[in-house]
């Protein structure tokens, strides 16, 4: 098992750059299993979900090469359907294989998925969506089989607004016969992203980055090419850790558009924010920081992905924030490991009070999801002694390298074998 011993070195200084994001490379990836000519598809993070996607493709029976953040794949000859259980278990995303499998080949069986268990995430609007859509769908023994000749398109209003289940219903009604409406849909950029990937290969979709998707159905998808959007979490991870380190970082290789609401918040917790077309400046030297009240929800508002990051900086910042979690039922488990450093945090409902907390001490913490595992790195970046962050494998399903990146930085971090 590995862990981080993290402990403080002072501000964080220098440029770092930003990878693909990796809630728009694992859908662009379910997406190539549509495509019936070879499509290749860069600026891919190395990441441990990245790898367990290819893995999947592979057992599906695609061709799949990996050089450093270049994935082609091949998948004119898909052999099988099935995503099994010991696959599945680790990721969230792997629920996007149900979608192109069932459009493209008429039968999908995927296991129910895993990924960060911060709230119960049930799959009924994906399985909701597809019935629609003319599939037979049962539920049994942990797993989705589906069965369709060929989906029809249908009108679809969503009940709540989900990022993959309006991935998962995108995909399927490209192949799909005839138009599908899907409404209350997400408006991620990484949703986007997948609709200018499926467009670039021969899907007609209009109105992603609106609450309105009208999908054309086409017969087959053909080959191509894209490039991953830069991910605006890991790029919003640096810029806390850098104001909470009173540092001055360049994230390069950003979307600074995609963080409109993230910049414009640490902008109000006092850091002076600067940005270019792909690049952001945060200066935080002599500048107080100060607590700034958050709530999250579905972009373009803010990103639950950001709020354990912003849990730490007001723990860290002058004065009471109230971070307020509206779409996960349970993520706050980086908050009792907080604790145990001496941050003071109080959880009302859905709401967290942090308090400005003059000392943070190391200890021995425990990451149990993968944004709650960052926030526990960036307080071990300010804690007096050294942190020992446990568990780390669930950071690694989402951060490239963090540990380099950082210590280009100037932070101390080091990866052991414990
Ligand atoms: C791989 C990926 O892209 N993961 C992201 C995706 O997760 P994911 O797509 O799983 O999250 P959703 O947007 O689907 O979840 C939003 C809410 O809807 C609920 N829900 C969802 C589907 C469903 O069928 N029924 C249902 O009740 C969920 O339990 C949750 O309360 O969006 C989340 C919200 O921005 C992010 O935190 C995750 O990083
Ligand atoms: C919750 C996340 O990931 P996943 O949906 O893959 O569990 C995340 O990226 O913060």
């Amino acid at each position: 098992m590995q862990q981080f011993l993290v402990t403080a070195n002072g501000p964080l200084q220098g440029e770092v750059v930003i990878s693909g994001a990796k809630n728009a490379a694992l859908p662009i990836l379910f997406a190539s299993l549509l495509a019936e000519q070879p499509t290749t598809i860069s600026n891919v993070p190395r990441l441990k979900d990245i790898e367990t996607t290819l893995k999947l493709l592979q057992l599906f029976g695609a061709k799949v090469s990996h050089e450093d953040d270049v994935v082609s794949v091949d998948a004119s000859a898909i052999s099988n359907q099935f995503a099994p259980y010991e696959l599945v278990k680790t990721m969230r995303a792997s629920i996007l294989a149900l979608g192109p499998l069932l459009t493209r080949f008429g039968q999908a069986e995927v296991s129910l998925p895993g990924g960060c268990a911060i709230g119960a995430r049930p799959v009924n609007l994906h399985i909701d969506g597809l019935r629609k859509m003319g599939a037979e769908i049962t539920v049994e023994n942990g797993y989705i089989k589906a069965r369709a000749s060929r989906l029809k398109a249908a009108h679809i209003v969503m009940d709540m607004v989900s990022v993959t289940g309006t991935e998962n219903l995108m995909m399927a009604a490209v192949l799909a016969d005839g138009k599908t409406i899907i409404e209350n849909a997400a408006r991620e950029p990484e949703v986007v992203d997948l609709a200018v990937y499926l467009n670039s290969h021969g899907a007609k979709i209009s109105g992603a980055g609106t609450d309105t998707l009208v999908i054309e159905g086409v017969p087959a998808l053909h080959g191509g090419q894209h490039k991953v959007l830069p991910d605006r979490i890991e790029t919003g991870t640096f810029l806390v850790a850098a104001a909470v380190t009173k540092g001055d970082i360049i994230c390069r290789n950003a979307a600074p558009a995609d963080l409109e609401v993230v910049l414009e918040k640490l902008r109000e917790a006092g850091a002076e924010v600067t940005t270019g077309e792909d690049w952001i400046r945060l200066n935080m030297t002599g500048r107080k920081l100060n607590s700034v009240d958050v709530k999250t929800v579905p972009h373009p508002g803010f990103p639950t992905d950001m709020q354990a990051q912003f849990t730490v900086l007001n723990v860290v910042a002058e004065g009471v924030g109230m971070v307020t979690e509206t779409i996960f039922e349970n993520r706050f488990m980086h908050v009792p490991e907080l604790q145990r450093m001496g941050a003071r945090i109080r959880l009302e409902g859905n709401t967290a009070v942090c308090q400005h907390s003059p000392s943070l001490t190391a200890a021995q913490v425990m990451a149990t999801d993968l944004r709650a595992s960052a926030s526990l790195v960036i307080a071990g970046l300010v804690a007096q002694g050294t942190t020992v962050v446990d568990r780390i494998y669930h950071i690694d399903r989402g951060y490239e390298r963090i540990e380099d990146k950082l210590q280009r930085l100037g932070a101390h971090i080091e990866r052991i074998n414990a």
